[in-house]
């Protein structure tokens, strides 16, 4: 069991490598889509904001990009573990089954090439219409630490997507005037069968899994938009689709620990035993859907030393990142956040590890 950070594009610098080094991590987990533009948190997205525009034909996803990033990574002594999630901009219509789908298709399973070609296992995804959507950051981790909550009642209004818009982020200035309208979960997951039908055979031959985050927050629709991992069984529903090595889990604990359904550490056993998992998102909450907050690792409902046990006990062989964490108040909160993840969980992975 490996130590990582996920880091989104802005923060992918020789520093924070140095930081994850420093913090006693072995890999990274690069965010290569450009979101926030900037802006910290998650912001819940409306008819006149959201978080930025998504880029096309970034040149990000080359092959010689990805070596290139990769390359820096080395330097610091840290191996590429992950990227995480594909660019609205390069997979909007095969989310929406709109008329440039296969094309798009073609496209992804040229960047699923180049991310094998260029030896990195992992991309991990979020097979969305709304993405992760209706977060607002209020001072209720410990000590008053600003944190992502959800509260279906109190939250944003979920108003409908705007043409043009997918995942929180624009691909289209240009679009008609209007909204997407409602699609259901039912067929979402028509269009997820057929993305993982067609490119994981081709994941397969590059040598990449493919790992599917779930809903997060997992309410059964947002902003009129069907959900499709939103409790933990409907997993193995996405794994049962195409069997394979390359058809994996990006486990997120949080989101798991969100659902209404079924309970964390059951999850992590039903698919660390199938060595379903390509990564771990190691963080905490207190609550479920619809009223919940993201906490320090330490201060949830979820038991985290018990979790590693169940890995360990599985021989889960991979990483884990604390994906988000609250906050601290000091003049580097990101970093200050995260330090104190990796903290625990280096010392937590030590006694699971060992014992
Ligand atoms: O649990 C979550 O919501 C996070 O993992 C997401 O904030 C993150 O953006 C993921 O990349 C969603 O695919």
């Amino acid at each position: 069991m490996k130590l990582g950070l996920g880091l989104y594009r802005d923060r992918l610098t020789k520093d924070n490598f140095q930081f994850a080094k420093q913090a006693g991590c072995t890999h990274i987990v690069a965010h290569l889509v450009d979101y926030y533009n900037g802006v910290e948190g998650l912001p819940s997205t409306d008819k006149d904001r959201n978080m930025g525009i998504a880029r096309t034909n970034d040149d990000v996803w080359s092959y010689e990009s990805l070596i290139a990033l990769k390359k820096s990574m080395n330097e610091e002594g840290l191996e590429f573990e992950a990227i995480e999630n594909f660019s609205p901009a390069d997979w909007y219509d095969i989310l929406m089954d709109g008329p440039t789908r296969n094309a798009q298709i073609e496209n992804l399973k040229m960047i699923i090439r180049n991310v094998g070609r260029a030896g990195i296992p992992i991309i991990g995804y979020n097979f969305s219409i709304a993405g992760v959507w209706g977060h607002v950051n209020r001072p209720v981790a410990r000590g008053g630490a600003v944190t992502a909550t959800f509260n279906l009642q109190e939250g944003p209004e979920e108003t409908p997507i705007p043409n043009g818009q997918i995942w929180n982020m624009t691909y289209d200035f240009n679009a008609p005037k209007g909204c997407i309208p409602p699609i259901s979960s039912a067929e979402l997951w028509e269009r997820l069968e057929r993305f993982l039908k067609e490119l994981i055979p081709v994941a397969e031959e590059a040598g990449v899994r493919l790992a599917a985050h779930p809903d997060d927050p997992p309410m059964p629709t947002i902003r009129g938009y069907g959900r499709l991992v939103n409790q933990p069984h409907l997993y193995q529903k996405l794994l049962d689709i195409a069997p394979s090595h390359s058809n994996a889990l990006e486990f997120c604990m949080g989101t798991i620990q969100e659902m209404t359904d079924g309970n964390v550490y059951e999850a992590i056993d039903q698919y660390s035993k199938q060595n379903a998992i390509g990564y771990v998102h190691f963080r905490n909450v207190i609550g479920k859907v619809p009223n919940y907050q993201e906490v320090f690792v330490d201060e949830g409902d979820i038991d985290m030393i018990k979790a590693l046990r169940i890995f360990k006990r599985n021989k889960f062989d991979g990483v884990f990142i604390p994906d988000h964490t609250p906050q601290m108040t000091c003049k580097a909160p990101w970093h200050a956040g995260m330090a104190y993840a990796l903290g625990y969980m280096k010392a937590a992975l030590s006694i699971v590890n060992n014992e």
